[in-house]
């Protein structure tokens, strides 16, 4: 030995000198040599174990006051019973841990797992299934990377990741269970996207899921919280088969402290992701080999057949859509930011109409982009991430965004040099929906907690690809609820083959895919607490400008930022107003940074009947799509009901 305790060789080489030490500053590592004796003891000695968390003082919780062993096998316990198939009656036996880093032999012999009872004999009862429990960001970057086709590390850290066949959500493969309660609790039939199936079938997907799961060597399992409002506060479970789905989770959901997680005991929502794996054509009321299903008297969601992760993100979202209502809660598809004083505004809009976009303002405090919760205390995210598109993004219309691209963001479809791996933002090759999910953290001016006052600003956006609707409107309130239940947007579908029609899409309370309840229901809790709050409505137009799509081109998004200051500032309320034709919509006749004469569409277009024609033609869409609604009472007040139904277009 050594004097510093490292083996000496029998016949030690002769240190290699290189280099002759200079002015007393050694180039080599001093003679300073590693503790380990072995290649695996040097392996071991990097990786330390996390620390372990603060005691608990007494019944906090489900697992407080147990010991550490104890806690981890109840957690195990509470894992195999989300799993369990309901034809066996048993859970799997689950061990934790990565598979790959199992000693060969040590499996029953490890701490950390659970037996079930072995009621009927199958060749699934008898393996193990490994648990990989809430893993860190880096963990599951490694587990892509080892064993997931298409995960790559971009130039700047964030995980390339393909969703597969499918790169956007699947809205007619959605359904819910339909049973005693909810058969009369929610919205069924036309315009309404809960499309049936029956509690029988739920269970063979269920069961489908649960199956493909248990067959595989290792699943993950993320829990985590929704909502902010601590009082509001919903824990869940997602199972899935890949790191991709659970880093997309671990972004996307509120992440729990490690005492929180000690502490979860059994969770009030469960998704049990199959996406790889198909549903059965032979099963009743499939259509497809992909399917969405929500019981909401299991809380309990299956998916089967695509792994496009915003499907997790937004099944939840229609959970909270039913949970949240029965507290006199409002839930709202909308971005949600507050100013240096307080000053809150929400951005209702479809799909890629700028809610992300513009609640990402380095100006204001980020509070959410894309689901929040208005309640008697104000608003909360739902959410601990956000979901950004992609598409032909800049650093320099949207520095926020694209720093928050590094380690840690999940980037979905997206193209990238295969050997300097820098991301070409304006390549559609996969998809044009390409998305980056990263914790709400990583924007800058994120508030934490993710909670705010009541709203000042209500804020529709529009994305009108007919190039009629004013860049911004002062609405009443009965406008405001008229264009909240009208839900309109106009995008283009295909954006390159030559010039095609824009097409009007209407989404009840800008969010029908997500609803559960009739879209009155959200609107007379919104128009209640607008009024109760004092808050104005505004309808903005981030769509096109000097004509319809293919002849003027969409409004710049520098403009639409300088309308939202003025809209946030409270400048904009003391503007000189003046009313349009059709849709009898008040706009300012100025707004600093902005040039006036956008602000007036027919200004702008060169072919005025052609404008005229326009507008009539979305004023006539609008007029028919509102058909469905005017036999509905908004709230308990009928005189508002009188006003939302005059507040449309006049022609
Ligand atoms: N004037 C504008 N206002 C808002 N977004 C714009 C504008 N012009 C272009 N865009 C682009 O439109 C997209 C809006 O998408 P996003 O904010 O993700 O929508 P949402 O969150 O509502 O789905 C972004 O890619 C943004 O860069
Ligand atoms: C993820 C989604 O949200 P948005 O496009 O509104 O950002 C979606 O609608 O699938
Ligand atoms: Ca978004
Ligand atoms: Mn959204």
């Amino acid at each position: 030995m050594a004097a510093n305790g490292v083996p000496t060789p029998k016949s030690p080489l002769a240190r290699i000198v290189t280099q002759k030490q200079q002015n007393g500053i050694s180039h080599g590592d001093g003679g300073k040599t590693v503790k380990a004796q072995t290649i695996d003891e040097l392996h071991s000695l990097q990786k330390k174990k996390s620390a372990p968390t603060t005691p608990l003082d007494g019944a906090q919780g489900a697992f407080a006051a147990l010991s550490d062993d104890e806690r981890q096998k109840q957690q195990l316990k509470s894992i195999s019973a989300s799993l369990a198939s309901l034809t066996r009656e048993t859970g799997p036996k689950l061990v934790k841990g990565d598979p790959a880093k199992a000693q060969p032999g040590a499996r029953v012999a490890h701490h950390h797992h659970v037996e079930a009872p072995t009621i009927s004999v199958s060749d699934s009862s008898l393996k193990f299934t490994h648990v990989l429990y809430n893993l860190s960001p880096g963990e599951l970057y490694e587990q892509a990377i080892k064993y997931e086709k298409g995960s790559f590390i971009t130039s700047t850290g964030a995980l390339a990741t393909l969703s597969g066949a499918k790169t956007g959500r699947s809205p007619r493969d959605k359904r819910v269970v339909c049973d005693d309660t909810t058969k009369d609790e929610l919205w069924w039939g036309k315009g309404s996207p809960n499309i049936e199936m029956d509690e029988q079938t739920f269970l063979v997907n269920r069961e489908r899921a649960v199956d493909y799961l248990n067959s595989l060597d290792k699943v993950f399992v993320n829990d985590q919280f929704l909502n902010w409002d601590p009082k509001n506060r919903i824990k869940v479970r997602i199972v899935s088969a890949r790191a991709y789905h659970s880093l997309f989770m671990h972004n996307m959901c509120i992440r729990p402290t490690p005492e929180e997680l000690e502490n979860f005991g059994t969770p009030d929502f469960t998704i049990y992701n199959a996406g790889q794996f198909p549903c059965n054509r032979f099963t009743h009321y499939m259509t497809s080999s992909t399917s969405i299903d929500l019981n909401l008297a299991r809380r309990e969601m299956v998916i089967l057949g695509t792994q496009y992760a915003g499907e997790m993100k937004k099944g939840l979202f229609s959970v909270m859509h039913y949970l949240m209502p029965k507290r006199q809660i409002l839930s709202l598809h909308s971005g949600c930011n507050m100013g240096k004083d307080g000053d809150v505004a929400l951005f209702f809009g479809l799909s890629g109409t700028g809610k992300t976009t513009l609640s990402t303002d380095n100006n204001r405090y980020l509070i959410g982009d894309d689901e929040h919760c208005w309640s008697d205390a104000g608003v909360s995210n739902i959410e601990g991430g956000c979901y950004a598109k992609c598409i032909d993004l800049s650093k320099e219309k949207e520095p926020e965004i694209w720093n928050a691209i590094k380690f840690g963001t999940v980037l979905e479809n997206v193209v990238f040099d295969e050997h300097d791996r820098e991301v070409d933002y304006a390549d559609k090759s996969v998809t044009e929906n390409t998305r980056a999910a990263y914790p709400i953290e990583f924007i800058p001016n994120a508030k934490i907690p993710c909670v705010g006052p009541h709203p000042k600003n209500v804020i529709l956006l529009a994305c009108d690809a007919f190039g009629v609707l004013p860049p911004v409107s002062k609405l009443t309130m009965a406008q405001t609820m008229y264009h909240f239940i009208s839900g309109y947007t106009a995008l283009v579908a295909g954006t390159e083959d030559g010039i095609k029609e824009p097409t009007a899409t209407f989404s009840a309370c800008f969010g029908a895919a997500f609803i559960m309840l009739h879209p009155t229901k959200y609107a007379a809790m919104l128009a209640e607490k607008m009024q109760k709050h004092g808050a104005t409505g505004w309808l903005v137009n981030t769509g096109w400008s000097g004509g319809s799509y293919g002849y003027g081109s969409r409004i710049k998004l520098p403009y639409t930022r300088k309308i939202i200051d003025a809209i946030h500032s409270g400048s904009l309320l003391n503007a000189t107003f003046e009313k349009t034709e059709v849709f009898g919509l008040e706009i300012p006749t100025e707004v600093e940074g902005v040039p006036s004469e956008i602000l007036r569409p027919e200004n702008t277009w060169s072919d005025k009947k052609a404008y005229k024609d326009t507008l009539l033609k979305l004023g006539g869409l609008f007029k028919n799509n509102f058909e469905t609604f005017t036999n509905y009472k908004i709230g308990t007040d009928n005189k508002l009901t009188e006003e939302i139904l005059a507040a449309g277009p006049q022609f």
